[in-house]
């Protein structure tokens, strides 16, 4: 398991979606081979899709053949009540980008037979071949999905009972009236998470610091189902230094180093995506720039390789979708006006001038050292020795 600590929730969801979107963009979707993506709602990924929102709308990613899963939803609340979980993720992500609709997958909390909507989406998630990438918050009890303490670490999507807790966290969504907020949802299991072939959990504040520490120093547990990314075989948490402070000393200094060793030792460019090494760095002039600052060509040559990922994947769409003809303007990944070759200095700028979720954002990633792209996946700056 990865633990990738951010200075602070705007840093945290800056590294999220840019790890979220070089996956994609490494993977090269087709129609024939989707990238499957799981993800969930709360308050700690909306700056998430925001980012993920702007690279759409900058042509630096497409969700063409992106196939999304929501975690979870609550039951008997109506789809169009803006608290619903399936209102949550159009108003923050599928209303802005190129997903096609039948690749959208909700639960469904009004379905007259929850035990077969359940097995319903078990089963979509099975024929599509299962889910590639899982993005997961956690609740304060240290629940993933809506999987609270007890559930069982096999289980699947069903109904769940929410936590009493979960139920006074989530009543800032409803006026601050417990007894307004949904007491039953639907949601993914713990099973179904740990299925995935990669889960990405993202964990901010001090009110969920406690939960990060069982997650991470103590054992697999039930009463912290989130523990269960122990088990999982490339699991990632990108947490910011407030949701640390449960844990030890030792612990955040290890994990700091992880990243500064890699870097210094390794060097950045024999690093891949989700952690693998391919060799040392060597006599290999390249690998003088191992402490993580990329020399500006190199730089610029990643960016470059990032972007042309993207229009791979648009090369690729016109290659095997030839019924796709049809599709109007906004499914496209580049607008006409847009940079096709991705020219950084345009990227740099704010997509348009009026108010949006990529406009917000472009001014939150400039806070973030100036700087974007995958600079956000190495250390801004060296962390100093931490023993
Ligand atoms: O990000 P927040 O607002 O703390 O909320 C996290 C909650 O959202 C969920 O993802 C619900 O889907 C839960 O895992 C968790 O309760």
């Amino acid at each position: 398991m990865r633990l990738i600590i951010r200075d602070d929730p705007k840093a945290v969801a800056y590294y999220t979606a840019n790890y979220v979107r070089q996956r994609i963009n490494e993977f090269k979707p087709t129609r024939k081979r989707p990238f499957v993506l799981g993800l969930p709602t709360g308050s700690t990924p909306v700056e998430v899709y925001w980012h993920l929102v702007d690279y759409y709308k900058r042509g630096e990613v497409s969700f063409r053949h992106v196939i999304t899963f929501s975690m979870d939803e609550y039951v008997g609340l109506p789809r169009s009540h803006p608290e619903s979980y399936c209102a949550f993720m159009h108003r923050h992500l599928y209303d802005h980008i190129n997903l096609r609709p039948e690749n959208v997958h909700m639960l469904d909390g009004n379905a007259d037979d929850l035990a077969a909507e359940c097995q319903r989406y078990e089963d979509k998630i099975k024929e599509v071949g299962g889910i590639e990438l899982f993005l997961g918050g956690i609740g304060p009890d240290g629940h993933i999905a809506f999987n609270e303490p007890g559930s069982s670490l096999e289980s699947v999507t069903r109904v769940k009972t929410l936590a009493y807790e979960t139920v006074l966290a989530n009543a800032r969504f409803f006026g601050g009236d417990v007894n307004k907020v949904p007491k039953l949802a639907l949601t993914v299991g713990v099973g179904t998470v740990r299925a995935a072939r990669e889960v990405l959990l993202i964990i901010t504040g001090a009110h969920k610091a406690v939960a990060l520490a069982k997650c991470i120093e103590e054992g697999v547990n039930h009463m912290w189902t989130v523990s269960v990314v122990q088990l999982h075989p490339s699991a990632m948490i990108v947490c910011d230094e407030d949701a640390t402070l449960e844990l030890h000393v030792k612990t955040v200094r290890y994990f700091k180093s992880i990243e500064q060793v890699q870097e210094q030792l390794i060097g950045r460019q024999h690093i891949g995506l989700k952690g693998s090494i391919s060799k040392l760095a060597s006599s290999d002039p390249a690998d003088s720039f191992g402490s993580g600052v990329l020399p500006p060509a190199a730089a610029t040559a990643s960016k470059d390789s990032n972007t042309s990922d993207a229009s791979q994947s648009s090369a690729d769409e016109d290659a095997s979708d030839a019924d796709d003809d049809d599709d109007d303007v906004s499914s496209q990944p580049f607008s006409d006006d847009e940079d096709r070759n991705g020219d950084t200095a345009t990227a740099a700028t704010p997509a348009a001038s009026t108010p949006s979720p990529a406009n917000i954002l472009a001014d939150s990633s400039s806070d973030i050292n100036g700087v974007r792209v995958d600079d956000s996946l190495t250390p801004a700056a060296p962390v100093g020795n931490p023993f």
